[in-house]
């Protein structure tokens, strides 16, 4: 089913432009919205999940009418927010039996069967009966994941899941929202850019509740192919280099030296050597150029 969003606005009280007449088609599969804290990836996530009302636009799934029928989306959507507040002490297993009595499972045997389900799709099964609360920060992420699969959602989001995990425990929990992602519309925000890279097969960058960029993380690195180039510099050369070029990162090496990696049509100066372009780089030339576009304005 396609989540199809036209014209969407939201100004706070305190005048943020959260979101400015933004549109956006997305399908079945893995999407991304890539964007840096601030961009307004959750209040856009807050709104399609029925959670906040925009000023204007429209929303629709399918031929859910979102913002007229909040509980007809709120019956197809697994919603898991940035942070989750306070876990009860309680089994995983119990807490899970509760939020399944909550969301209209009533029979016991029926909870029992679709409880087991959840836990081994997340790769829980084996703690079940461990607190939540003394879960580790995956652990609780991969929770998160197992009560929303609870009514079986077509549209699912999740809001930066893995800010906070370590790398061992980001992959699994990637690795389980790839296998729930098969079958339904799948958002995922995030400030880091390889877990688009990883798991989404569609994805904009946005940024002041702008898309700056629709594309897909395979082909945007196309468009750059023969632009991207690096040099290494001493630190204390960087401002002189920021001033001079695109500068799109830079990132120390062991000897203490910095390698840049610069934006331009043509190679900057003899001692630049061509990169393959990676997602980072367009990444940070379209946050770049919309500075530039705000500044020029
Ligand atoms: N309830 C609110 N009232 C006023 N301003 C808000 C409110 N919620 C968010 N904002 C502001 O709106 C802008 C977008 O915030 P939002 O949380 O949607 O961005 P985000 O991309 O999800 O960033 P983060 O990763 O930091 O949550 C920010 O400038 C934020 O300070």
């Amino acid at each position: 089913m396609k989540l199809i969003i036209q014209n969407l606005s939201k100004t706070y009280k305190n005048g943020v432009k959260a979101i400015d007449n933004l549109s956006l088609e997305i399908g079945t599969g893995m999407f991304g919205l890539l964007g840096p804290n601030g961009a307004g990836k959750s209040s856009l996530m807050r709104t399609i999940a029925t959670l906040q009302s925009p000023d204007s636009g429209t929303i629709t799934f399918g031929d859910i009418n979102v913002l007229d029928d909040k509980m007809a989306l709120r019956r197809v959507l697994g919603y898991l927010p940035q942070s989750f507040g306070v876990y009860p002490k309680m089994s995983a297993e119990e807490l899970l039996d509760y939020f399944a009595t909550l969301k209209g499972v009533s029979s016991k045997a029926d909870r029992v069967k679709l409880v087991k389900e959840v836990l081994e799709i997340t790769n829980l099964y084996e703690v079940r009966k461990k607190n939540v609360a003394g879960y580790s920060g995956g652990m609780k992420q991969r929770f998160g994941i197992a009560q929303l699969l609870l009514n079986n959602p077509k549209l699912i989001i999740v809001d930066e899941p893995t800010a906070g995990l370590d790398p061992a425990e980001r992959h699994r929990f990637l690795n389980v929202l790839r296998e729930v992602g098969t079958n339904c519309t799948v958002i995922f925000s995030t400030h880091i850019v390889e877990d688009v890279k990883e798991l989404c097969n569609e994805m904009v960058i946005v940024n002041g509740g702008r898309i700056l960029k629709k594309t897909t993380p395979t082909s945007c690195t196309e468009e750059v192919k023969g632009q991207i180039w690096t040099k290494v510099i001493e630190r204390d050369e960087l401002e002189a280099m920021e001033a001079k070029y695109n500068v799109l990162s830079s990132n120390y090496n062991q000897d203490n030296t910095l390698n840049i990696r610069v934006h331009a049509i043509e190679k900057p100066a003899e001692d630049f050597i061509e990169a393959a372009p990676q997602l980072d780089d367009v990444y940070f030339i379209a946050l770049k150029e919309d500075e530039a576009n705000l500044v020029s304005e």
